[in-house]
């Protein structure tokens, strides 16, 4: 595929510290996987398994520099969205119009310059709007204006979202499509465009906890400018910094990619706290594009290939059966708020900071 050339504003930024521990996140090129590269979709299978996060390489594709591209714009559109009085925002707020998607914000202590609380925010923009499955939820006038920009984040975001799954399904050594049916982008699923938006805030360790999480959801694709995001390691369980890299996207994988595979992929436990120094003098911004199954797909293990060789466990068994979609509502809103693995199932945790998961 060819380059068409692609310019990130991740320079208008003071640097990524040189001197800290960053999360050994692998780097998986796009356009290798386009091309069918064996050693690449390997790569990329070993990281779904071992840390559920990597780096993909966007630039080099043509489907990968529209993602940078339309990631750009979309970040100026958050930006000014979020500068907007918070009545006008508020008039999208999710008591108002939906469940799960539209505005939200989370109160902070601390009030900023001119006095007022300060608030951490988030946009969430379904994707069955953009792709015509439903009507559209009433959205703000940035989202009506800014709706072809939107629309096709949504569809160029989709496509690479299904290449990994049709690779998933062939290393799980599922028939073709196993995967795949379960996310048919013309069915409504939790599918959705997050804007995201944290001030500057100083370190709080009980808000750091509060926001630990796994996306619920089956892979997430995160437009990051700044630092900030951190993951646990898995072995030491430390928590160590992602570092933004320009050119790239963060990539990682929901909870529903382990239970559909009884634990094989991982869905790695994250957060989102102050950007390290010097970046953390900053508003910080993330644009995330989060896949879900189909809304009325059963969340449990699927049948036939390697999930066959996985050990049944007693946890598994006993966990109640759910949809999709009251997953999600019981994992956002709901009874089940927490951290779900594999191993340990779900790990139950009150306060979580409903702003910071997702
Ligand atoms: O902002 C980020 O870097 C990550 C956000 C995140 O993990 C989420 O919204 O689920
Ligand atoms: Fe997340």
């Amino acid at each position: 595929m060819g380059s068409v050339g692609v310019a990130t504003s991740h320079h208008l930024y003071p640097p990524f510290p040189e001197d800290i521990t960053t999360a050994p996140l692998v780097s998986i090129s796009l356009s290798k996987l386009e091309a069918g590269d064996e050693s690449e979709s390997k790569a990329f299978f070993e990281a779904a398994q071992n840390l559920g996060f990597f780096y993909m390489k966007l630039e080099g594709s043509a489907l990968g520099e529209r993602i940078i591209n339309g990631a750009e714009a979309l970040h100026e559109i958050q930006q000014d969205f979020f500068k907007r009085p918070n009545e006008e925002k508020e008039v999208y707020s999710r008591e108002k119009i939906d469940a799960f998607m539209g505005y939200r914000r989370a109160e902070l202590k601390e009030n900023d310059e001119q006095g007022r609380q300060k608030r951490n925010e988030t946009y969430n923009m379904r994707k069955d709007d953009f792709v015509g499955n439903v009507d559209p939820l009433p959205c703000h006038e940035l989202v009506t204006s800014n709706w072809d920009t939107l629309k096709d984040y949504v569809y160029d975001c989709r496509a690479a979202i299904d290449l990994m799954i049709s690779l998933l399904e062939k290393h799980l050594q599922l028939p073709a499509g196993t995967l795949a049916q379960l996310h048919r982008i013309n069915e409504r699923s939790g599918d959705h465009v997050r804007f995201n938006q944290a001030a500057i805030q100083d370190w709080s360790e009980e808000r750091a906890k509060q926001g630990e999480h796994t996306d619920f959801g089956t892979l997430t694709i995160l437009m990051n400018w700044l630092g900030g995001l951190q993951i646990r390691l898995p072995e030491t369980k430390e928590w160590v910094y992602v570092k933004p890299i320009p050119g790239s996207a963060v990539v990682n994988l929901g909870d529903a990619l382990v239970k559909f595979t009884a634990g094989i992929l991982r869905s790695n436990i994250h957060r989102v706290v102050p950007a390290p120094s010097p970046q953390n003098a900053q508003v910080r911004n993330s644009l995330v594009y989060f896949s879900r199954p189909e809304d009325a797909v059963v969340l449990r293990r699927l049948k036939g290939g390697l999930i066959d060789k996985q050990p049944v466990d007693e946890k598994e068994e006993q966990e109640p059966r759910m949809t999709a979609s009251e997953w999600t509502l019981r994992r956002s809103v709901g009874d089940l708020k927490g951290v779900y693995t594999h191993k340990d199932g779900l790990e139950l945790r009150e306060n979580m900071m409903v702003s910071g998961k997702a």
